[in-house]
């Protein structure tokens, strides 16, 4: 048997490869299941259905399992089951230890690589896990920026809403998640790309695509044993997807790119400021500014249009509060000697500011939220020891209803946040860009979302465009759209409508 292996023919290669799979399966399964980390592991009927071992379940998805355990006990540690892998949920008073801990000890890119495959989706940055030029690029340019492009984005807003929304003299049923993904993508865009390229249908199809494209990837290359994925991608046709994106936003960009070199003056965008940050050489190679431009637009524009498209559905569920938003509105465009919203008189909107915090408390993105994967063991305060490997996240959604921090929490509180502002000291705590363990939507700590000055901004304007412009409500007996869960989380109905009417004035 030895000579008949140590030959070196190929089908004898083979066989020895063979022969070896089971030791190298039972050396992997030791070494995981070294990593496993002891608390109790609850499934969903689906999932204990597919695996007989699993156990019985009595819940019908993530959501179900996490808002029983929360009742049960909050500060209660256990984990579920992902696609990708099982995930640790802890309590949020584990947030403050985790929040700044350096990437090699705890790491939200490690999380995001591992559940969104981005070999494969090319949902990553051109330099890989380690570059940080895009989240640099946003809190030293973008965001200290913000004054002076709120000019640029008025206009976009406008063009924006005659193009998605129209006329509407009389009362017209339209679709927010529609408009908003089109307004989102083109006043992003406008910031992101620069006005050559924003209001270019083949630029806004790409950049809204590119994470759908993404998506479909996930499922079909992760079946694969990883060392197979390298090779897999070239017959998983869904692996094309994400290139031809890529391919496209190349094509697209080149004149632009072209031309912003020989200028002296280049406009003050997204595009410019990655150019001037990437390392020597990169930033004008296209496929690195085209990978920028994709990276940035997923994470943006379905995000901020989600967003968007549950506050047109919660305005026209509380249509009775739109009075109060417009007169609030035009009380701070009137202090301005220009009549128009500026960025300081954005912060001056406390009631639009608590009424989109109140949408985003009832409407998170997702269940859970601040997932980080621990790469060297973490030992917090009370003792809890986190193995390295595992993946931890927050239940962000049972946090948004805790009754404790919300009371009633079930009722749409338009005031909510404004009323809670008016006590001493907090004036700040309950604003909606403010990360805090009771509003974990943004994330926290180091890797909190760079992008919600800008995001925050951008929906206040176009809520503010929106109330100012039209009449909202429901249709006749018709209530607000309901939620959609999905895998990865919670998204606005696409078919739910709301009811605009262009005001007289
Ligand atoms: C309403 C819209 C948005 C929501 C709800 C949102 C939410 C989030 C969340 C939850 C995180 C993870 C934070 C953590 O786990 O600590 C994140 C990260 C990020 N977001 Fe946003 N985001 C939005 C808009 C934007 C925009 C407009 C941009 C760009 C201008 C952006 C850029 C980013 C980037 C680059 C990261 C990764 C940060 C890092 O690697 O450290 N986001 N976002």
């Amino acid at each position: 048997m030895l000579e008949t292996l140590l030959s070196p023919n190929a089908s004898n290669i083979f066989t020895l490869f063979a022969s070896l799979i089971p030791i190298i399966l039972f050396l992997f399964s030791r070494f995981y299941r070294q990593k496993e980390f002891d608390v109790p592991k609850y499934v969903t009927t689906a999932q204990a259905l597919l695996k007989p071992g699993a156990g019985h379940s009595k819940f019908d998805s993530l959501d179900d399992i996490m808002k029983e355990n929360y009742r049960m006990d909050k500060n209660h540690v256990y984990k579920v089951e992902h696609p990708h892998k099982d995930v640790v949920i802890i309590p949020a008073k584990y947030v403050d230890e985790l929040k700044n801990l350096p990437d090699d000890q705890v790491n939200f890119l490690e999380d995001i690589n591992e559940r969104f495959l981005g070999d494969y989706t090319k949902m990553l940055a051109p330099g890989g896990i380690e570059d940080e030029t895009l989240t640099h690029t946003i809190k030293n340019n973008l965001t200290p920026n913000l004054g002076n492009i709120m000019e640029d984005m008025q206009e976009e807003i406008a063009f924006a809403f005659e193009k998605s929304i129209g006329e509407c003299k009389e009362w017209t049923a339209m679709y927010p998640m529609t408009a908003c993904m089109q307004i989102s993508a083109q006043v992003s865009g406008r910031i992101f790309a620069g006005p050559e390229l924003n209001r270019n249908p083949a630029y806004i199809k790409t950049c809204l695509n590119f994470g759908v494209e993404g998506y479909k990837v996930i499922p079909a290359i992760r079946p694969y044993p990883k060392f197979l994925r390298p090779i897999a991608k070239y017959w998983v046709k869904e692996c094309q997807g994400p290139l031809r994106s890529i391919a496209t936003i190349k094509e697209l960009i080149r004149p632009v790119i072209e031309k912003r070199i020989k200028e002296r003056e280049k406009p003050h965008d997204m595009m410019t400021w990655i150019m001037e940050n990437s390392p020597p050489g990169k930033g004008e190679d296209l496929n690195w500014q085209a990978m920028y431009q994709l990276q940035i637009a997923t994470a943006a524009m379905h995000t901020t249009s989600n967003t968007m498209t549950h506050i047109f559905f919660d305005l026209a569920a509380n249509s009775d509060f739109i009075p109060e938003l417009r007169e609030e509105l035009a009380r701070v465009e009137s202090e301005e000697p220009s009549g128009q919203l500026t960025k300081t008189s954005l912060s001056k909107l406390k009631k639009m500011d608590s009424f989109i915090l109140e949408s985003q408390r009832m409407n998170p993105f997702s269940s859970t939220g601040f997932s980080r994967k621990i790469i060297k063991p973490t030992l917090f305060s009370d003792g809890l020891l986190l193995p390295s490997g595992i993946t931890v996240t927050t239940p962000v959604s049972q946090i948004s209803m805790d009754p404790s921090i919300y009371p009633f929490p079930s009722t749409f509180d338009p005031l909510r946040f404004f009323k809670l502002r008016q006590k001493p000291g907090e004036v700040n705590k309950w604003q909606y860009v403010t990360t805090s363990k009771e509003h974990l939507n943004w994330g926290m700590g180091v890797h909190a979302c760079p992008g919600r000055f800008f995001a925050g901004n951008e929906i206040k304007m176009v809520i503010g465009h929106l109330v100012r412009e039209f009449d909202v409500r429901l249709g006749e007996r018709e209530n607000r759209p309901a939620n959609v869960w999905t895998e990865g989380g919670m998204v606005p109905d696409g078919e739910g409508r709301v009811w605009l009417r262009r005001r007289g004035r």
